[in-house]
C-alpha cells in the first residue's frame, strides 16, 4: 500500500536571459493525497503542469517534500528512502540507460544495487524479458534503442528485484499502439494474484489509457487532488457519461461552471 498526505513542493524558478533577476517560485505540488492499494492499478491523471511527475518523484525518493508525508508499506520515503525504495520499482520519465551497457547489463546492475547476487539478478532478466517479449534485445547496447525498446529495458529494470510497489510516469509516452498493448497486459498481469497482487501507480494525461486500465483514478489539478474513484464513481460524481467530459468537469471547473 502506498500513501500520500498532503504533499507539496515549490521550486525557485531561475529567470533566463541577461535579466538575472528572481522569478516567482513556482508552487508544483499543492496538495496532494491518494492511497494506492496492493492488487490495484491506480492513475494519477491530470493535465499538462499539473504535478503528476513531481508528486511520483517524491514518491520514488528523488525529491524531498515540503510539507506532508509518503509513505511506502507504513515506510516514510522522506526518513528512510533506503528502505522505501526497496520496496518500489520506479519508472521514471527520463529512462535514463547507461547506453554502453547492453539492455541486460542495465537490469542486472541494478539489481546489484538492490543487494542481489549476480546469478539470481541475470536469472530474472531472463525471465522478465521473455514476459515483456524483449528477449532478442537482452545483449545489444542500448545506445539506438528505439522509444518501445528502451521503455520495456527501463520496465524490467525497474522489476528487477521483484518490488511489491510499481511506480510509472507516463509509461505509454512514445509507445505505438501494439507497445502500448503489451505494456497495459504487463500491469494487468502485475496486478493479478498469479503476478503477485502488486501495487501499482501511474501517471498520465491520457483519458482512453485510465478507462482502460485503472481501478482507482486520482485527478489532479493545479498540484491538488480534485477528485479520486473508480471511473464510474468519477462519471456519477460529475452526472456525465463521457469520461473526458467529467475529466474537464473536474480538473477545470472555472472553465465548465
Ligand atoms: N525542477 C523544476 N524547477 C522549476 N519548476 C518545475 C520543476 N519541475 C517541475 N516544475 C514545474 O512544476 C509544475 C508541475 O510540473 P510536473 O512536471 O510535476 O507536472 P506534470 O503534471 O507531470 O505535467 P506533464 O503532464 O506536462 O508532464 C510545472 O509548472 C513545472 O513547470
Amino acid at each position: 500500500m502506498i500513501e500520500v498526505q498532503g504533499v507539496a513542493k515549490q521550486f525557485a524558478a531561475a529567470r533566463g536571459g541577461w535579466r538575472l533577476r528572481r522569478a516567482a517560485p513556482v508552487q508544483a505540488v499543492r496538495e496532494v493525497s491518494f492511497q494506492a492499494a496492493d492488487g490495484r492499478i491506480t492513475g494519477l491523471l491530470g493535465p499538462n503542469g499539473a504535478g503528476k511527475t513531481t508528486t511520483l518523484r517524491m514518491l520514488a525518493g528523488l525529491m524531498t517534500p515540503d510539507a506532508g508525508t509518503l509513505t511506502v508499506e507504513g515506510v516514510d520515503v522522506a526518513r528512510d528512502p533506503q528502505a522505501a525504495q526497496a520496496r518500489m520499482g520506479v519508472l521514471s520519465d527520463a529512462r535514463g540507460l547507461y547506453p554502453r551497457l547492453t539492455a541486460r547489463e542495465n537490469i542486472v546492475y541494478h539489481g546489484r544495487l538492490h543487494g542481489m547476487a549476480r546469478e539470481a539478478a541475470n536469472a530474472r532478466a531472463e525471465s522478465l524479458a521473455q514476459m515483456l517479449e524483449m528477449a532478442p534485445l537482452l545483449d545489444r547496447r542500448t545506445e539506438g534503442f528505439s522509444q518501445g525498446e528502451r521503455m520495456k529495458t527501463a520496465l524490467a529494470r525497474a522489476l528487477v528485484h521483484d518490488p511489491r510497489h510499481i511506480v510509472l510516469d507516463e509509461p505509454t509516452n512514445g509507445l505505438d499502439v501494439v507497445a502500448t498493448r503489451a505494456l497495459r497486459d504487463t500491469l494487468r498481469w502485475l496486478r493479478s494474484p498469479e503476478g503477485g497482487e502488486k501495487c501499482i501507480v501511474f501517471s498520465t494525461h491520457i483519458m482512453q489509457e485510465v478507462e482502460r486500465l485503472c481501478d482507482e483514478v486520482v485527478v489532479v489539478s493545479h498540484g491538488r487532488t480534485v477528485a479520486h474513484g473508480t471511473v464510474d464513481e468519477l462519471l456519477a460524481q460529475t452526472g456525465e457519461r463521457d469520461f473526458e467530459q467529467a475529466f474537464v468537469k473536474l480538473a477545470f471547473p472555472e472553465v465548465t461552471s
